[in-house]
């Protein structure tokens, strides 16, 4: 017969393996609360850091806006409002000259934008950035030129246009002598993608603005980007302001033409003082890459082929290129020369100044011109892909006439197209780091250039 089992080792066994249970679950438990009171501290702190830097998370009206352009809630908690917030803001929009402007620049992350911010910062006037920074061309391009900004103590705050308590913050926080307005859905071919944008900024985003302008105390002057496209098929040359526009070959030219006609209203029914500013074909340093000198140039350098449009009727297509540096001189003399808002309490009390300009070159190059200024910076040929102009937006020929801001604030532009883009050459290997077969004088080392404002 067999033993009875040995039943003693497995009931230490079985004590063991119960200890060994206890332990762990202890251990489960402890690991658990630990892990609970790091989530109620990470809960606590998140809460802490939303009241200190409080402001009204997005408004009704910047939910409506185009989810391209719409402030998003983190950003509006992190930039809107606060005391810590309020001196940044006022530090930056300060002038350190006497008499000196206390700028509101929107778009300041833009192309335009942000040369012009450093303008105005330099010669000492206050300096207050508006910018959404949406993803319409990358945004990491933004992103570093807001970095330039805050290196010369410009801040931006993130936000959109139709975010009306947001600017109504702004005005309350400082009283803004004038707004330099360049915040815009632009790109003349992009309108047929997406025509909703243009609706959202340049029309809805501009009347929010003056709303806010015409109620603030005092109003400010008001400087904006309107464009050489709202000529559109006007077929005299060189375009003066008193030709016809009204016969907009985009929708982006409608909504700039649009702009105008607004800007009108609110001169005259609230003694906003308003100026527009028909850009030509801007292009420098620190560009838009959506504009044609830009990706033509990063195509070249890729060896990629690109598109040279002609007319309908095979003649070249001509822009009147403006080098930045021109631009900045325009915008800054125009609000030098901007007199003052005449209302308050959001009511005029007398006439106010409404003027439009061209701000171009007088010299308009057909772009195959400006494809072998660039084959001879880049030192290499292009690929080149001539066809005719698609249905797009696009107009054949641009040409400023500029009598009337030499005459009224000595705009002169002195740069011509090769001197422009061999700048603008020098600043983009530098910037992107490359190491192409770029004349020599055009390498520089992989430092930040400074921009050329
Ligand atoms: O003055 C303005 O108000 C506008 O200027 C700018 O528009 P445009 O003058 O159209 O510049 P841009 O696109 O660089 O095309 C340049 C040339 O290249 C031609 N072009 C273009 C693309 C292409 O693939 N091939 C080509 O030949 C094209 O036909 C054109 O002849 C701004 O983008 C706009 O926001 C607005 O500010």
């Amino acid at each position: 017969m067999a033993s009875p089992p040995d039943t003693s080792k497995t009931i230490k066994l079985e004590r063991y393996n119960s200890y060994i249970r206890r332990v762990n679950s202890t251990k489960l438990l402890n690991a658990s609360s630990k892990l609970l009171f790091r989530a109620t501290l990470l809960i606590a702190l998140i809460l802490v850091f939303l009241f200190t830097f409080n402001y009204p998370p997005l408004s009704d009206n910047s939910q409506h806006a185009h989810p391209h352009t719409r402030t998003n809630f983190l950003t509006s908690a992190f930039y809107g409002g606060g005391a810590a917030w309020e001196k940044l803001v006022r530090h930056s929009a300060t002038p350190r000259r006497p008499n000196g402007m206390s700028v509101l620049v929107t778009g300041a992350a833009g192309f335009v934008g942000t040369h012009c911010s450093l303008a105005l910062k330099k010669r000492g006037d206050g300096v207050l950035g508006l910018d959404n920074f949406n993803s319409y061309y990358d945004p990491s391009l933004k992103r570093a030129r807001q970095a330039l900004l805050s290196k010369h103590q410009i801040f931006i705050v993130e936000g959109d246009l139709n975010d009306g308590p947001l600017l109504t913050k702004l005005f309350d926080v400082v009283p803004f002598t004038h707004i330099l307005h360049l915040a815009a859905q632009a790109g003349v071919r992009y309108a047929m993608q997406n025509p909703q944008s243009y609706v959202a900024s340049n029309i809805a985003g501009f009347v929010n603005l003056l709303e806010v302008a015409k109620s603030a105390n005092p109003q400010p002057a008001i400087v904006w980007a309107s464009s050489s496209s709202v000529y559109g098929l006007n077929t005299e040359n060189p375009f003066s302001e008193l030709h016809r526009t009204d016969q907009p070959a985009s929708l982006y030219a409608a909504t700039k033409k649009a702009g105008e006609e607004i800007a009108h209203t609110y001169n005259h029914i609230y003694g906003l003082s308003l100026t527009g500013l028909r850009f030509f074909t801007v292009y420098g340093p620190w560009g838009r890459p959506d504009m044609a000198y830009f990706f033509f140039t990063k195509d070249i350098l890729q060896g990629k082929s690109i598109d040279i449009y002609r007319t309908q009727d095979d003649k070249e297509v001509a822009r009147d290129f403006t080098y930045i540096d021109d631009i900045v001189k325009g915008c800054l003399g125009a609000l030098d020369t901007a007199e003052k808002s005449t209302g308050s309490g959001g009511k005029k009390r007398g006439p106010a100044q409404l003027r439009v300009y061209n701000l171009g070159n007088t010299s308009p190059v057909p772009v195959g011109k400006l494809v072998s200024i660039l084959e001879g910076l880049l030192n290499t040929k292009a690929k080149k892909h001539v066809i005719k102009m698609p249905r797009n937006g696009d107009v054949p020929y641009t040409h400023a006439n500029v009598t009337l801001a030499y005459r009224d604030f000595g705009y002169k532009p002195s740069t011509d197209l090769s001197t422009g883009l061999r700048k603008f050459v020098k600043w983009y290997v530098s910037y992107y780091g490359i190491h192409s077969r770029a004349k020599k004088e055009n390498h520089t080392t992989n430092e930040q250039p400074e921009d050329s404002a």
